[in-house]
């Protein structure tokens, strides 16, 4: 991958952090975008001594904050001429009722309105750098999820973990609305499901912290659960493959609602009015 561009977001810790080494192990220049700078750098340094690849690059991006994806947004497109992968993979589960600083319901804001927005000012980079791929890290967990329009930002009821299914559903709706406006472009979009990752997301779930300790043989490794986003932002045969969902680095069974169209559009255009983006 010498000479190729990437950004990966979430980079510091589990999935992300895999990812960016399997990049940056294959020549790609590695933008490690993350909320927390210092962990950022470690992970970097990291990476960095063990690929010998020096092309691993930390920059401040927190998901949870529009004015910093601007900022990222910014920085990036001043210093880098070319974007050919983009990993939307940061992401948050099972938090407590939350919202990000543009009053956003956590899971939807940082898992979905964050990454939306973050494509929407990477994507004129990652059509003029063509053929580009934007690979969008769901989860199995979109089966459980409903676009609930009439409260999206959970007011007026509110459950952690359907919170979370609902924004890996808006993950496999924008992928595939995503994918049809981008037909003709050279530009791709792909989600996927990692598997049942040994990781830190299950953090603000004390069951689910020792769920995964207890159970921690069962659980892919990191590394393994790295291997769909890197087959995605890579693999030849997906050259032209488009709108599709991957797990095990295999197409996989998405949820009736993940197939609707109707509500893609509809998910699209909601979250261009919440973010007060025109993006036709
Ligand atoms: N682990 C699993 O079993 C599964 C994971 N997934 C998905 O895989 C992706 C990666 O998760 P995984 O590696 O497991 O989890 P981790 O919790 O290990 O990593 C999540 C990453 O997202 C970052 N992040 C969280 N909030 C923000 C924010 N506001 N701005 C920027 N970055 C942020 C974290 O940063 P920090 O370290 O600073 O908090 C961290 O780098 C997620 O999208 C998750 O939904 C899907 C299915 C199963
Ligand atoms: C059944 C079962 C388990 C499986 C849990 C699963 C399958 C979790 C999936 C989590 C996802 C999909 C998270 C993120 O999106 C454990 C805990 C290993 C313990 C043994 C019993």
């Amino acid at each position: 991958m010498d000479g190729k561009v990437a950004v990966i977001t979430g980079a510091n810790t589990g999935i992300g952090k895999e990812a960016a080494r399997e990049l940056a192990r294959r020549g790609a220049r590695v933008i490690v975008a993350c909320r927390d700078i210092a962990k950022a750098e470690a992970a970097a340094r990291e990476i960095r001594a063990e690929t010998d690849n020096q092309e691993v690059i930390v920059k401040k991006l927190d998901l949870a904050d529009t004015r910093s994806i601007r900022e990222f947004a910014n920085s990036f497109l001043a210093e880098e001429k070319e974007l050919h992968i983009l990993i939307n993979n940061a992401g948050v589960m099972l938090c407590p009722y939350s919202k990000t600083a543009d009053g956003f319901e956590m899971h939807l804001g940082v898992n979905h309105l964050g990454h939306f927005l973050l494509t929407f000012l990477l994507l004129e980079r990652l059509k003029q750098s063509a053929p580009s791929r934007i690979v969008n890290v769901s989860s199995l967990a979109h089966h459980g999820g409903r676009i609930r329009f009439h409260d999206l930002n959970g007011e007026k009821s509110y459950n952690r973990g359907l919170a979370y299914c609902h924004s890996k559903l808006a993950n496999v709706l924008f992928t595939r609305e995503l994918a049809r406006r981008l037909q003709g472009t050279k530009v791709t979009a792909n989600s996927l499901h990692p598997g049942s990752v040994h990781s830190e997301l299950v953090r603000h779930s004390f069951v689910m912290t020792w769920l995964w300790k207890i159970f921690s043989f069962f659980l892919k490794t990191p590394w393994e659960g790295a291997q769909t986003s890197v087959y995605c932002a890579v693999a030849e045969e997906l050259e032209s493959v488009t709108g599709q969902y991957f797990s095990d680095c295999q197409p996989a069974y998405v949820s009736p609602w993940g197939r609707d169209d109707e509500t893609a559009k509809k998910l699209w255009n909601v979250s261009c009015e919440l973010l007060g983006i025109q993006w036709d």
